[in-house]
Formats: C-alpha cells, sequence, structure tokens
C-alpha cells in the first residue's frame, strides 16, 4: 500500500525539508499580521519571471526527459473549503489579508498580471482593483490543461475566502488549495469590476458562432476548449430547439472524452427529454452509463437504440461489449491473457482495461475496533477470486506524463517519492467533475480528520483537496503495471534508469512507485499474516484467497510487502496507517523473549552483508555456503514454536542468498531441499499424493514462495526427475495466480527459465 518515512540527514532533500518546515513553523507565529516589507509590483513580476526560467527550480532536477520535483501539496495548517455561496460573501482587498489566515465570509477579486509560471502549481501575479499585487499559487488544476489556458495574463477571478499564507521561499502567497475555491471570469461576467470590462464590447455572438468554435476546438482534440464553447451556445439558445439539441449533443461528446461521464450523462440525457428517441443522445448517454461501470443502463439503452434504429453497428459493438461486461460482473469470468498483453502494449500512455469490476464473495461488515472490514459471505477456497476492482483512478510511473515527485507532508513529517501527488491532483479533478461517483470515495477512511460539509456552492462541487490527502494517505496503494512481467526475475538486478536513480538518491525508501486507489479493497484491514493476495493487472487489483477461508471470516491483505522484524512492521503501520497491529503473527512475536529477537535480527544483518559478497564476484560461492548455513541454522535456533504457528518469514532473504550459493556451486539436490524446507518453514505442509502436489496446510504467503517453487522445479529437472518437476510445476501455477491475480501469464513468465533448465514447459 502506501509506504513513506521521514527524510533522513543523508537524503538529499533533508536541508530542504528542513529549511521549509522552520519557515512555516515561524510563520506560523506571525499568525494575523500584515505582511511586512512587501516588494513592490516589478520586483513581484521579475521574481516571476525569474523563476519560469527555471522551472527545475527549487531542489527539482532535470533528469533524462523526466524532472523529479519536491512538493509540498499540503499546507501546514490544514484549511477546509469555502462551502457558501459567492453571494453571502464581503469583499475584501489584498490590503485587507492577514497572514495564515483563510478569510471566513470574505473574497477578493483579481486579475492575472504576468503569464503563469507551472512549477509546483500554476503560479501566477495578481493585482486587484486598488493596484495592490500578489504572489497566487494555484494547486489542484487539471494537469492536462496547459497552465496558460487555466490562467492566462489579463484572467479575471474570484478567490473565496482566500488564504494568505508565507511560502516555503519565504515570502508571502496566496495559496488556493481547493479547485471549488476559485471562480474564473469572462468577459462577459457581470462581477468583472468596471475598470477591467473590455473597452469595446463584442457583438453579441450566436449559438451557431457558438458551435462551430467548438468543433473547430473539437476536430484539434482540444475538448476543454470545446466544452466551453458549447457552454456559451448553450447560454443564448432557445431552450428545446433544434440548436440546443445539437449543443448537448456535442457537448457530452467532448465530455466523453474528458472521462467526464455524468456530465455527458446529464446533457444526453437533457436531449433525450426533448427527443426521447434520439439516436445520438440514446448512444451517447449508452457510452456515458458504460464509462461509469453501469452496464444494465447502457445495455437497456443500447437495446432501445437497436429498436429503433437496428443497423446502427457502433451500438451493436457496443451492445455485444456490454454483455461481456455483465458476464464478467456476475461471475469474475476474464480474459486475462488477452488484458496483459494489452497492459504491455501500453508503453508510456495512459491506459484504461475495458473490462467490468467483480465483487466476489465479500461484503463489508463492522471490525470492531478496525473500524469496517471486508468479509467472505460464503466459504472459499485457496486461490478464488474475491476482488477484481477498477481503479477510483491510477496513476503508474511509466506514463510520461506522470509527475514523479517527492511529496512532503510537512503536518506528518513525511517524504515520499513517487506518483503520489500526482494522484491527489487527479482525484481531486474526478471528484470535481464526478460528484456522485466521488460519494464512494468519501465514504473512505480519512482518520481523525475534521470534515466539513460539502456538497455545491456556486454551482461547482466543493472538493476539501486536505481531505483527499488524508484519504488518500490511508487508502492508496503503491501499484505496479503487473505484479509480474515476462522479465521479473532479471528485474530483480537490472540497471536502474536515471530517474529511479536519483530517486533512490532521495528517497529512504529509494523506490519509485506508482499509486492508485481503489473503492472495494480499500475496506481491507491489514494483517502480517494475512490470508488473501493482492495483485495488479493494468488499472485492476486482484484481490484472492490465500488459504481456504470460512464465512464470516475477515478477509485481510499485507500492507507492508517487505518482511521487516516485529518492531519495524509496527514502526511502519503506526506512521503510515495510525495503528498497531494484533495480529497473529504480531502476538507470538509480541510474547516472544526480546533476546530472541534481538538475535534473530543480528544474524539476519549478518547474512545480508553476504549479499554483496555474491554481487562481488560469480565464483566465490563455495566459501559462502558453510557460513549461511551456520547463519541460517541459527535464526531458525531463535523460534520456539512450530512453522505453522510462527512462520520463519525472517529466514527468507537468507535462504535466498544461499539458494544462489548453491545454484552457482551446481548442487541442485541441495536447492531442491533447501527450497522445500523454507516452504516448510513458512507453514506450509505440501506432499505429493495421487500424481499431485498437494498443499494440505498453508503457509504465509508471499512472493519468495514462488521462487522456491521454481528452484523445486528447475532442481528437479537439472537432476534429471521431470515427473517430480511437471508436478510441482502444475501446483507453481495455482500459487502463481494468488501472487499475479492471473494464472495465465504463468510461462510468459517463467516460460525460460523452465526451458533454460530443461524442466517441463507444457
Ligand atoms: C485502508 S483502511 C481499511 C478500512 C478501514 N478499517 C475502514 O473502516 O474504512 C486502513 C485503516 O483501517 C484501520 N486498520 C487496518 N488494519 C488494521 C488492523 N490490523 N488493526 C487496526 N486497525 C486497522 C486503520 O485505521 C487504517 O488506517
Amino acid at each position: 500500500m502506501f509506504r513513506y518515512e521521514e527524510p533522513t540527514p543523508e537524503d538529499r532533500w533533508y536541508y530542504f525539508f528542513q529549511r521549509a518546515e522552520r519557515i512555516l513553523k515561524e510563520a506560523e507565529a506571525r499568525k494575523g499580521q500584515k505582511p511586512l516589507n512587501k516588494p513592490p509590483r516589478l520586483q513581484y513580476i521579475s521574481q516571476h519571471n525569474f523563476l519560469k526560467g527555471a522551472e527545475g527550480g527549487e531542489g527539482g532536477s532535470e533528469s533524462g526527459k523526466r524532472t523529479v520535483r519536491i512538493l509540498s501539496n499540503i499546507a501546514y495548517t490544514e484549511h477546509p473549503p469555502c462551502v457558501v455561496p459567492f453571494a453571502t460573501l464581503e469583499k475584501k482587498f489584498l490590503d485587507d489579508l492577514r497572514l495564515e489566515i483563510a478569510h471566513r465570509g470574505s473574497y477578493i477579486i483579481l486579475r492575472a498580471i504576468v503569464d503563469p509560471n507551472n512549477y509546483v502549481s500554476v503560479t501566477t501575479i495578481a493585482e486587484d482593483e486598488n493596484g495592490g499585487v500578489e504572489l497566487v499559487e494555484i494547486y489542484n488544476q487539471d494537469g492536462r490543461k496547459s497552465p496558460a489556458s487555466i490562467m492566462p495574463e489579463g484572467q479575471v477571478f474570484i478567490l473565496k475566502e482566500p488564504y494568505l499564507k508565507t511560502t516555503s521561499h519565504g515570502g508571502p502567497g496566496i495559496r488556493v488549495d481547493h479547485v471549488s475555491d476559485i471562480i474564473f471570469l469572462d468577459g462577459e461576467d457581470e462581477r468583472i469590476p468596471e475598470k477591467w470590462r473590455p473597452r469595446i464590447r463584442l457583438l453579441a455572438r450566436r449559438s451557431l458562432d457558438w458551435k462551430d468554435d467548438g468543433n473547430r476546438f473539437y476536430k484539434e482534440k482540444q475538448y476543454f476548449e470545446a466544452a466551453q464553447c458549447y457552454t456559451k451556445g448553450l447560454q443564448v439558445v432557445e431552450p428545446g430547439s433544434a440548436s440546443d439539441i445539437v449543443l448537448l449533443l456535442n457537448r457530452a461528446q467532448a465530455y466523453l472524452e474528458l472521462g467526464y461521464n455524468e456530465k455527458a450523462l446529464l446533457d444526453a440525457d437533457k436531449a433525450l427529454s426533448y427527443e426521447p428517441l434520439n439516436q445520438k443522445a440514446l448512444y451517447r448517454s449508452a457510452l456515458a452509463c458504460y464509462g461509469e461501470g453501469d452496464y444494465e443502463s447502457a445495455r437497456a439503452r443500447l437495446v432501445k437504440l437497436l429498436k429503433e434504429f437496428p443497423e446502427n453497428k457502433n451500438a451493436k459493438e457496443k451492445l455485444l461489449r456490454t454483455f461481456r461486461r455483465l458476464q464478467e460482473q456476475r461471475k469474475g469470468e476474464y480474459e486475462f491473457l488477452k488484458m496483459r498483453n494489452e497492459v504491455k502494449e501500453w508503453g508510456d500512455k495512459r491506459g484504461k482495461l475495458d473490462c467490468a469490476e467483480y465483487v466476489g464473495p465479500v461484503r463489508i461488515g463492522d471490525a470492531g475496533d478496525k473500524g469496517r472490514g471486508l468479509f467472505a459471505t460464503r466459504d472459499v477456497k485457496f486461490g478464488d477470486l474475491l476482488l477484481c476492482s477498477k481503479a477510483f483512478n491510477v496513476c503508474h510511473k511509466e506514463v510520461a506524463d506522470a509527475r514523479i515527485e517527492i511529496l512532503f507532508n510537512f503536518k506528518a513529517r513525511k517524504g515520499q517519492a513517487g506518483t503520489h501527488s500526482h494522484l491527489v491532483r487527479e482525484l481531486i479533478q474526478v471528484l470535481y467533475h464526478n460528484p456522485k461517483k466521488a460519494k464512494e470515495f468519501y465514504k473512505l477512511d480519512s482518520g481523525d480528520y475534521q470534515r466539513v460539509r460539502g456538497g455545491m456552492a456556486d454551482g461547482l462541487s466543493v472538493v476539501d483537496s486536505h481531505l483527499v490527502m488524508r484519504i488518500m494517505l490511508r487508502n492508496c496503494f503503491d501499484c505496479i503495471r503487473h505484479s509480474f512481467f515476462d522479465d521479473h526475475l532479471e528485474n530483480l538486478f537490472k540497471e536502474k534508469t536515471e530517474v529511479e536513480k536519483m530517486i533512490a538518491k532521495t528517497s529512504p525508501t529509494g523506490a519509485v512507485e506508482g499509486s492508485g486507489l481503489w473503492i472495494m479493497p480499500s475496506y481491507i484491514n491489514h494483517s502480517c499474516w494475512p490470508n488473501s493476495a493482492r495483485s495488479f493487472l493494468g488499472d485492476l487489483l486482484i484481490v484472492r484467497a490465500a488459504r481456504d477461508i470460512h464465512e464470516g471470516e475477515e478477509i485481510t491483505i499485507n500492507y507492508i510487502e517487505k518482511l521487516f522484524s516485529i518492531q519495524k512492521r509496527q514502526q511502519a503501520l503506526y506512521s503510515g496507517w495510525g495503528f498497531n497491529c494484533k495480529c497473529t503473527l504480531c502476538e507470538i512475536e509480541t510474547a516472544e523473549q526480546q533476546e530472541a529477537q534481538d538475535k534473530r535480527q543480528e544474524l539476519v544483518e549478518k547474512a545480508l552483508k553476504f549479499e554483496t559478497y555474491l554481487r562481488q564476484s560469480v565464483n566465490k560461492s563455495n566459501s559462502g555456503i558453510a557460513p549461511m548455513i551456520t547463519l541460517i541454522n541459527g535464526i531458525e535456533a531463535t523460534y520456539s514454536k512450530p512453522e505453522f504457528v510462527h512462520p520463519r518469514v525472517r529466514l527468507l532473504s537468507s535462504t535466498k542468498i544461499l539458494q544462489e550459493f548453491l545454484v552457482r556451486a551446481e548442487r541442485p539436490a541441495d536447492v531442491f531441499l533447501l527450497a522445500k524446507q523454507a516452504l516448510n518453514g513458512l507453514g506450509f505442509k505440501i506432499t505429493t499424493k495421487g500424481g499431485k502436489v498437494v498443499i494440505e496446510r498453508y503457509g504465509y504467503m508471499c512472493y519468495p514462495v514462488m521462487h522456491m517453487f521454481m528452484h523445486i522445479i528447475t532442481a528437479g529437472a537439472a537432476m534429471g526427475d521431470l515427473w517430480t518437476a511437471t508436478l510441482w510445476r502444475n501446483a507453481a501455477v495455482n500459487v502463481y495466480e494468488v501472487l499475479a491475480g492471473e494464472k495465465e501469464s504463468f510461462f510468459d513468465v517463467f516460460g525460460r527459465a523452465l526451458l533454460e533448465a530443461g524442466a517441463p514447459f507444457d
């Protein structure tokens, strides 16, 4: 899930973090004061232009085609958005604003006097009617729009309940976190002060002109601009007229392109209220329902359409697809291999699999002091599909325009590298434009955050960015595009890209992560020894049972993939999710003698030193074997309970190192034995019965289990025992299915390793 740690002095951004935090703390002390020594207008402008020239900016650095940026996406003080309409607010001027305060009950009206820059936020310098100037930082805007189209020079805008703060540069600035707190005014708006109105009034434009402009933008794939033109046309058209219907349908189409399905549906339905059998309206409304995953409604609309227009090819094709989606939704049957191949084609583009969401035998229920949780509604078997969830939003690190940033959260004193700040911005946009869909998101856990009444104000849905950030922190998953790629094993040792190296230097975890949010999986609580496993395929998150589960039992997953000691696990869980874990593994390890734990930790660390040794030379293999065996025996001796009660998770890293020494020494019999021992050590009881490898008892399920199976298969083949290798391979496919989400790609991933080892391939 979400992993983050406080930066340490070794991290490159540590001093930036310290400085910014100091500035923000000092700023708190100046709360309510007027900003001192404000620079003159020209200095504001020249400083802005200077920063514009150096957009890599503060602590940022160009690396290849992507920029690693520092972002403090959350203000030191969380302030809620304005929830009241503009008409109830009182006008203020820049001179009235005080530091570190969101000016409740007030608004200001400003005009941009420069072209914006896009450093962390869309940043501009703006003036008020009295000639006062201020820096304005507008956060969380749609990344698909250019900053210049969001805030061109001369743009007049209203800021509701403006929040003046000390920026991380040390000077003042108005920070706009909440997208619903800003109202952009167009040239005709009566709220624009007289002195800023255009001298020459444009001739009133007809709806047709707006439609033509919109169509031109649409052809150029400029969907925001197209939708804006159609909106203007709709403001001057006769309701219910033919032009009204055309504009509604054109706007619906532009909204569909932008992914604003709810808005598209509203427009198409309005057109249908005038013309119930309008072909385009029926089709676009069906597309909007389909886009929202409402396949029943999509089906009903397409059937109605095809009754009237049986020759409509697109509708026929879409109906077929809708039937497939309904099948997936009801039965959880997917064409996984096809989907996986599609994901591989995405490259550095964004992707979305055309498939439905499956909610298997699970329900949300009360999990006592853990809050809500997910529970099995019937007995399920190892490998059964529990969830195949579509992302509410996901941001993969491979995507070229994904902004990989170091996200500093000054409130939680955390730093994290990856796409998380990008995800927050995108989530905010999704919530802003899809208020119905947003309801499911807002039900998720947000810890102790004090929520304000949301809803609508001035026709805009109110989105509290701080709440979105809190929900993301609690519920988002670090993610990859597929849990196993073809080159999975090689990837473990693959040379990092330039960006990854940069991040590895700067981030405590050394990891560059994609991130995403899935609604149903967000209800799954953590266990360090869980009964289920989650995996990723494109924008899907798949959850399968990692052992047999009884009806009514709580479904759990492991929030931390790393095989940490209990102290480190508890620390990570508390700092990431605010709870102390009391799972069976934690209970057992808490009850252990401290001495045994310290000894285990000491030996694990010693064993890990052999990894460096292992990497240094391919020849030094035999000399590593004896000390590793001693260390492994030593670690094993620190456990006092049987494996099925207390799995030897901490033995895995040393086992992996010894495995490699043994492989190099060409001792397949020992590799075979060691892998079986490791599986036993994790609590698995595996026997061969009636020509099958049968897992009689499920142990601790994690990725290394797959590697142990592969060692058994390849070592079996190397010893010439193809029968054993085949039996284990068949069982390995089932284990792979749990860890990868699907089994169809097993041979894609491990086929080469099997071939090279001479193991049976099909
Ligand atoms: C992703 S949410 C899981 C669903 C959450 N329980 C709810 O009610 O929405 C993560 C939060 O659930 C709670 N949680 C998850 N696993 C837990 C556990 N093992 N013990 C206690 N609380 C847990 C923590 O509050 C954590 O921040």
